[in-house]
């Protein structure tokens, strides 16, 4: 994709923003960022560190020194596991040396590691300071829109968290070009969830494009990114705060969350999910409320887009169907620990469970 850069709009209480996918924008950030900041903002880049040698880094700083005159950057070691008190605690520390105040701004830059990270020291810093998302993964189109920031606790996945509206997203699809392969299909997970839960045309575009996205196409990518970050923004922009639709958005998560959370960074979060999605359409089959052929549809297009869908045998013992259930019971869609899901009836739409028996859950795992 080259020219000019596509644009979407998200609705958000602390104010609406945009979200900028195009080519060359780390180049050009510096001219997006002065339409939202003044050039006076001390801006601190938050970035995973395996970018300094990728150069994207560098390519920033180097855009933003033009027109901004405090600009420092912090690096991150990549990996689940830096999502933690500990890292939100060093990232406060560097704020403060820095001499960040509350007119000052931080730039995520990286996956979704990186996005929830920053935008939670951003948005518990000083009470709040301003934060830009410049994502540089393919799964990170979900976490960078929506402003749902957070870190880990050993109970479970974005136990302690905020609502924290990015000022701006930027997108450079060229940063996609390094992506690994299991790092594409892993972003492919949360692209095919916004199908299942709100886009069949999205859905049958990968089904469709499947191979050109994962070996890195830039127009199948692009094109993939903008209907994708399209689905993510019209329902963020219809339920910020999570008091009805966006709940959909968790397709895959019950479930796909607590086998993160058992073994955090053994399994990407986009492969957790893809397992964590087929589980929970069995779980709506053994309920009736959806047919065998959405399964097998479903499962056909995760595993041509390498991704898992079931747990190994040694995953699956009483006391691992235990455990997964116990994390299940602390997800955040819970009330008094009920087993709350998000079920899919149809392609495209799907409802949510506030509480599924026990053992009907228990079943479908251990099977
Ligand atoms: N806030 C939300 O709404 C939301 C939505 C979805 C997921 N998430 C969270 O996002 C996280 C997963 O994000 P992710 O999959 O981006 O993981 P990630 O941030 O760990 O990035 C994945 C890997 O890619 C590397 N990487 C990043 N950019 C690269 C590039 N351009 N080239 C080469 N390598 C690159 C990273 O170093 C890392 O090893 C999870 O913690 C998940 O809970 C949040
Ligand atoms: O934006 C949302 O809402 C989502 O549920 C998107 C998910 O893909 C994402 O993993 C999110 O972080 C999960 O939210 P959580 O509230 O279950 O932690
Ligand atoms: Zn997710």
């Amino acid at each position: 994709m080259t020219g000019t850069p596509k644009e979407l709009t998200v609705t958000a209480q602390q104010g609406d923003y945009k979200v900028v996918i195009g080519t060359g924008l780390l180049q050009q950030a510096s001219s997006w960022l002065t339409s939202i900041l003044n050039p006076k903002t001390s801006l601190m880049i938050v970035y995973d560190a395996k970018l300094e040698s990728l150069g994207y880094v560098k390519t920033l700083e180097q855009s933003l020194k033009k027109e901004f005159v405090n600009v420092y950057s912090f690096a991150v070691e990549s990996g689940e596991s830096s999502k933690s008190l500990q890292h939100a605690a060093r990232l406060y520390s560097a704020f403060l040396a820095a001499g960040l105040d509350r007119r000052s701004a931080v730039l995520a830059l990286g996956g979704g590691v990186i996005g929830d990270l920053a935008g939670f020291a951003a948005a518990t810093f000083m009470r709040g300071i301003d934060f830009v998302q410049i994502p540089t993964t393919l799964l990170a189109h979900d976490a960078s829109i929506g402003g749902k920031v957070a870190i880990n606790l050993p109970e479970g996945k974005n136990l302690v968290g905020a609502f924290h509206a990015p000022r701006l997203v930027l997108y450079d699809v060229a940063t996609l070009q390094t992506l690994p392969l299991y790092e594409r299909s892993s972003g492919l997970a949360e692209a095919i969830k916004h199908g299942v839960i709100y886009d069949p045309e999205l859905f049958a575009y990968i089904e469709e494009h499947v191979e050109p996205i994962l070996l890195g196409d830039s127009d199948a990518l692009t094109h993939l990114l903008y209907q994708s970050c399209k689905v993510k923004a019209k329902i963020v922009s219809q339920d910020e705060r999570e008091s009805g639709i966006r709940a959909f958005l968790n397709f895959g998560h019950t479930i796909g969350h607590a086998i993160e959370a058992l073994q955090y960074g053994y399994y990407t979060h986009g492969a957790a999910v893809a397992i964590g999605m087929i589980y929970e359409t069995k779980i709506a089959r053994r309920l009736g409320k959806i047919d065998v052929e959405f399964e097998d549809r479903l499962r056909v297009l995760l595993e041509k887009a390498q991704l898992p869908t079931s747990l190994p045998a040694e995953q699956k013992s009483k006391e691992a169907i235990d455990a997964l259930i116990e994390h299940m019971r602390r997800d955040k869609k819970a009330h008094s620990r009920s087993l709350p899901f998000i079920l899919p009836e149809r392609l495209g739409t799907v409802s949510f469970e506030a509480s599924v028996d026990e053992a009907v859950v228990r079943q479908v795992l251990a099977d």
